[in-house]
């Protein structure tokens, strides 16, 4: 746990400014002309972004070193607050052009540029920074690179209580909460009299409000999971993870930003890319370090995809089998379903 990490995700969350190892960083997307001015005083601040935004801005043949991931950018004059806030979310390229062409900066320390920017991500915010050398006259919350890393470790995780939950589904069903100091709470719900043998049916279940509450059309999550409780119950019980890893981990938000552009046309893979961020941003260590909780080192996963299962197998889950999970198909989410089919290799 880190204190620190959550008090400077607090801060960014709030618009505020953070101090990341020397680095002074302050969200753009939260970021008016004002708090520009107070954060930059005398000298021009630049602008960190991630490489898989960059490569929107067709920054890409300036990057120089594959795999740097943090990427900096000079603001030069003709881009104020708001032109910056169009650098960082493309839901607004359309409304404000993108005029560029805009010129890279070295950044010198890319472990604590990547730690900055992984701060922006755990406060939901999209992974774009105003950033400066930090100065002996600021007065804002610092934060360590390796204080960022650690936060939401899996092994933070600790599990808070457990009670009965009957479900439609299966009547027999105990959830236990799980929590990391200021971060998400995740449930496992353990389902049938726990006598499943060596290896249980389990479903992994990324949180979907939109899918899961509301009934939208746009995935299959809601039926997913459904679909999962009822397999789970016919097979005599076993376990679902619902995990608080929204929108594929972007957080919901986020999510909303990236149906923005899939209404403007672009797919689910790309939409993630456009924003800055990867294609998954998914911990499976969560997953695993819960599944270890109640004792199950070894599962039958329900899934469609074999991400999950080299994810968890990565994380020292052992993986017995890999049980198809068809649900919720229809027409306003078959071309979300074939993009998952064509590019994140779900087998479906
Ligand atoms: N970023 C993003 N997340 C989405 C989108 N549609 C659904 N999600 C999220 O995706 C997660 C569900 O994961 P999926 O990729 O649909 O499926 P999966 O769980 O990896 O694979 P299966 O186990 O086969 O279902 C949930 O957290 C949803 O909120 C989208 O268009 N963009
Ligand atoms: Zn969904």
């Amino acid at each position: 746990m880190s204190i620190a990490a959550e008090r400077a995700i607090d801060e960014l969350r709030r618009g505020r400014a953070a101090n990341v190892a020397g680095l002074a960083v302050l969200p753009v997307e939260l970021c008016g002309e004002d708090a520009l001015e107070a954060f930059e005083g005398d000298a021009r601040a630049d602008i960190l972004i991630t490489d898989k935004r960059a490569a929107q801005l067709a920054l890409a043949n300036q990057l120089g070193a594959a795999g740097m991931q943090a990427v900096g950018i000079a603001r030069p004059d003709w881009i104020d607050a708001a032109g910056a806030a169009a650098i960082a979310d493309p839901t607004l390229d359309l409304s404000k052009p993108m005029k560029g062409p805009f010129r890279t900066v070295t950044v010198d320390d890319t472990a604590r540029a990547r730690a900055a920017l992984q701060l922006a991500k755990l406060a939901g915010l999209l992974p774009a920074l105003h950033m400066r050398p930090a100065r002996d006259d600021d007065n804002f919350l610092t934060v360590g690179v390796a204080e960022i890393e650690a936060h939401r470790a899996p092994a933070t995780l600790a599990e808070v209580t457990r009670a009965r939950l009957p479900l439609k589904a299966a009547k027999d069903t105990q959830v236990i909460a799980f929590r990391s100091p200021g971060g998400p709470e995740h449930l496992v719900l353990m389902i049938g009299k726990g006598a499943y043998g060596d290896a249980p049916l389990t479903r992994l279940h990324s949180a979907c409000l939109t899918g899961d509450v509301l009934g939208s059309l746009k995935c299959d999550c809601g039926d997913q999971l459904r679909a999962a409780l009822d397999a789970i119950a016919a097979d005599g019980g076993g376990i679902l993870l619902y995990l608080q890893q929204e929108g594929r981990g972007i957080g919901l938000l986020n999510k909303l930003r990236a149906y923005r552009l899939q209404d403007q046309g672009f797919d689910t893979v790309d939409a993630n890319l456009r924003l800055g961020f990867e294609v998954d941003e998914r911990d499976f260590g969560i997953a695993a370090a819960m599944l270890r909780g109640v004792g199950a080192a070894r599962i039958r996963l329900l899934t469609n995809n074999p991400h999950k299962v080299a994810g968890l197998e990565a994380e020292g889950v052992a993986v017995d089998d890999r049980v198809p999970l068809i649900a919720g198909h229809g027409e306003l989410n078959a071309d979300y379903l074939a993009t998952k089919r064509d590019r994140t290799g779900h087998q479906l």
